[in-house]
């Protein structure tokens, strides 16, 4: 056998082929908020901006990461809802199930303080057009850097991180969801890539001093392997409801354009190889 047809079959087999998504285009509405002290004002106001994204046509909308409280560990107990108990326990997802419903839409809910047990999570709530709570996020990676005289920040002296990926099919395609920081983490994305995902969702509330460097450049990084890392909406850093349309056909065409998923060597390159041989040299 040559080699290269040695090499062919110790690939690792590709990724699923992509579902067929439930439609082909649709508006995304993605929601800038302003946050106060105020969670009642918060809440009303997400409902505000929620209700003025549908109107503008959109099918899925997406909220900020932590629109219900300031962003601080401070804040994060105090604001902290229990989602699984519901109703009075968590306004603010109530208020996400309700309009999800009333207004036919799916709603990736940004996230908000989680209070489950005696834990505290970053959680992102994904509603369907029926009003129920189809997935819970938990952020996977939590925000922890130390920038000496620029920016300290630990999430983790508070909250406690999710275990696991979560990707969800809705009534506009199949989403992986991760917030802000787990955009870093490049396997996160592929993996959902590899689920048959037609979108990644990533919540995010950057800070002011890497942020900027970090947030265009790695959603584009991304992009892997839908589309070409286009930015086809944005926006600056007031309050804003970025619409644009999301359309699938432009999937299959990008992948045959640039075949990466199939040209990728997984054989060479699996992670898990990688820790076991250095596990074993360490031994
Ligand atoms: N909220 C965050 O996770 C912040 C973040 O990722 C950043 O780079 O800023």
């Amino acid at each position: 056998m040559a080699a290269s047809s040695k090499a062919e079959e110790s690939r690792v087999p590709p990724a699923l082929p992509l579902p067929t998504p439930p439609l082909t285009k649709f508006k995304i509405a993605l929601c800038q908020l302003l946050v106060t002290a105020d969670k009642e004002r918060n809440i009303a106001h997400a409902r505000k901006v929620i209700e003025e994204a549908a109107q503008k046509g959109a099918q899925l909308v997406v909220l900020p990461e932590i629109w219900n409280s300031p962003y601080s560990n401070a804040s994060f107990p105090v604001y902290a809802e229990d989602i699984d108990a519901g109703g009075d326990a968590s306004p603010s997802t109530m208020m996400l199930s309700e309009l999800s419903r009333s207004l036919q839409i799916t709603l990736v809910g940004g996230s908000i303080p989680e209070l489950s047990g005696d834990k505290l999570y970053n959680t992102c709530c994904v509603f369907g057009t029926d009003g129920k709570l189809k997935a819970k996020h938990r952020k996977v990676h939590l925000f922890d850097i130390d920038i000496p005289g620029q920016i300290t920040f630990k999430e983790s002296l508070t909250l406690t991180g999710g275990e696991s990926p979560t990707i969800v099919d809705t009534d506009v395609g199949r989403i992986g969801i991760g917030i802000c920081y787990d955009m870093q983490f490049q396997e996160l994305a592929m993996l959902y890539a590899a689920r048959g995902a037609h979108l990644i969702c990533y919540p995010g509330a950057f800070n002011m001093v890497t942020g900027p460097l970090h947030w265009e450049l790695v959603q584009r990084a991304r992009r892997w392997p839908w589309q070409f890392g286009e930015v086809l909406a944005t926006t600056e850093h007031d309050e804003a409801i970025v619409v644009a349309e999301i359309d699938y056909s432009l999937i299959d065409l990008r992948r045959t354009n640039l075949p990466f998923q199939k040209q990728r060597r997984g054989d060479l390159y699996q992670l898990l190889d990688v820790q076991r041989q250095n596990a074993e040299s360490t031994k």
